[in-house]
């Protein structure tokens, strides 16, 4: 165990110990650790935030409620039509752009912009967006700010948060800047989407619940924050590790859509947006050869366990097939642990966006790779770089052409 100041703090990257963590001690209310600048906003500001940021009794009731409707109904189709919807409206645009090949050079502002849309259809159902220049604008406007909190959380990352607003530091300022921006708009943006007149998606469903309109605007609002990077970043480390193995891509189009699911969870096992996953214990507990007092932070880095070859054969290539059972060469790959791969963590307090997650990059991986050929640009290899988000070193360029054009 290591020692920092007055704190312990766990770091487990056993397979085992991650999945008793989460499984046995994590308690009715799991707890974790949120980052110090997202923190202090709260502090400061009193602003109340959505799932992510709650505790305890308030946490669980809301959670079983999203629990209900976006986990544990077993009819899918409602999200699935959503996504395809958007995506198909997306790759539309794409196509019309690229018959002689472009580029995108902003990928991830594209792919957040699609994030947010996904999210939107999914809480509308099957009716239209709102429609027009302004609501595109604040849609616009939205998704950068918000990718803005990203980047701006990422350069605090590490640096003693409360010394930079005492200063009132740049870095700080910055901050402030695009959470304050994001509230504002994602408050504007929500009260368009309340309006749409026939709702079938979320809203329709937890509109039979009982929840106060404030907390269903906080939950709502830190839904469409949080599918923003988490499902954009993953969408561009898939487009990347697809550009280095088109074996991979030939595949993809012979095999149809039966084969994405491997592709997503395989490439999720290489590249965890959330590296590191966290949680606070709410009673004394042993883990491995340690005895861990209530209250102390544990660190579970399922980027390392993701990568361990005890775990997965072979670690370090993408192979996809390897979380097929009915492929052949599995046989040859005699480690596989699937537990080691948590990229939405696991337990009560796991991914409540898993479903839309995992539709939006399966539908997105299908029409992108039936429509077009792309490589990418950029000179040397790309390194993932561990923040508290798993980003590329440097910006992946990517050539898009339509296919058969
Ligand atoms: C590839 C995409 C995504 C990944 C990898 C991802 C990953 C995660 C992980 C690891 C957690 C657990 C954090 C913890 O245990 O402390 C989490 C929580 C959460 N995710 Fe996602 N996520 C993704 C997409 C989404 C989407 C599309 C939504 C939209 C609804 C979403 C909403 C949330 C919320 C609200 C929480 C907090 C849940 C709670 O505290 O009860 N996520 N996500």
């Amino acid at each position: 165990m290591e020692n920092f100041g007055t704190t312990d703090l766990l770091f487990v990257s056993d397979a085992e110990l991650i999945r008793k963590l989460f499984i046995n001690l994590e308690g009715k209310y799991p707890s974790h650790i949120l980052p110090d600048p997202w923190l202090l906003y709260e502090k400061l500001y009193g602003q109340k935030r959505g799932l992510l940021f709650m505790d305890g009794e308030e946490w669980w009731q809301n959670r079983r409620i999203m629990n209900k409707h976006l986990l544990k109904d077993n009819d899918n189709t409602w999200i699935n039509d959503s996504v395809t919807k958007t995506i198909t409206s997306f790759t539309k645009h794409w196509k019309e752009q690229s018959k002689h090949g472009i580029v995108i050079n902003d990928i991830a502002s594209e792919l957040y912009n699609l994030s947010t849309k996904v999210i939107i259809q999914v809480l509308i159902g099957n009716t239209d967006p709102p429609q027009g220049k302004h609501y595109d604008e604040l849609l616009n406007m939205f998704t950068e700010s918000v990718k803005k909190i990203f980047e701006t959380t990422t350069k605090l990352y590490g640096i003693p948060v409360n010394w930079c607003h005492r200063f009132n530091l740049k870095v700080w300022q910055d901050f402030k800047e695009c959470v304050d921006l994001s509230l504002l708009l994602g408050n504007k943006l929500l009260k368009e989407i309340l309006a749409v007149k026939n709702s079938s998606g979320l809203i329709k469903k937890i509109g039979d619940e009982q929840m106060d309109e404030i907390t269903m605007s906080r939950i709502l609002i830190d839904f469409i924050i949080a599918a923003g990077d988490t499902t954009a970043y993953t969408s561009l480390w898939i487009f990347y590790l697809l550009s280095q193995n088109s074996n991979e891509i030939t595949e993809i189009r012979s095999k149809k859509q039966t084969y994405i699911p491997f592709v997503v969870k395989e490439a999720m096992r290489l590249y965890p947006v959330a590296p590191f996953l966290t949680r606070i214990l709410p009673q004394d507990s042993v883990i491995g050869e340690y005895l861990v007092k209530k209250g102390t932070p544990i660190i579970a880095s399922i980027y390392t366990s993701g990568r361990n070859e005890q775990y997965f054969s072979k670690p370090e290539e993408f192979l996809p097939y390897r979380w097929d059972r009915s492929d052949e060469r599995k046989g040859k790959l005699q480690n596989h642990i699937p537990f080691a791969s948590l990229p939405f963590a696991l337990g009560a307090r796991s991914c409540v966006g898993k479903k839309i997650a995992m539709a939006q990059l399966a539908e997105l991986i299908w029409q992108v790779v039936d429509n077009f050929d792309f490589r990418c640009m950029n000179g040397s290899s790309i390194k993932p770089i561990t923040s508290q988000a798993l980003i590329p070193n440097k910006n992946i360029e990517l050539r898009f052409k339509l296919r058969n054009a």
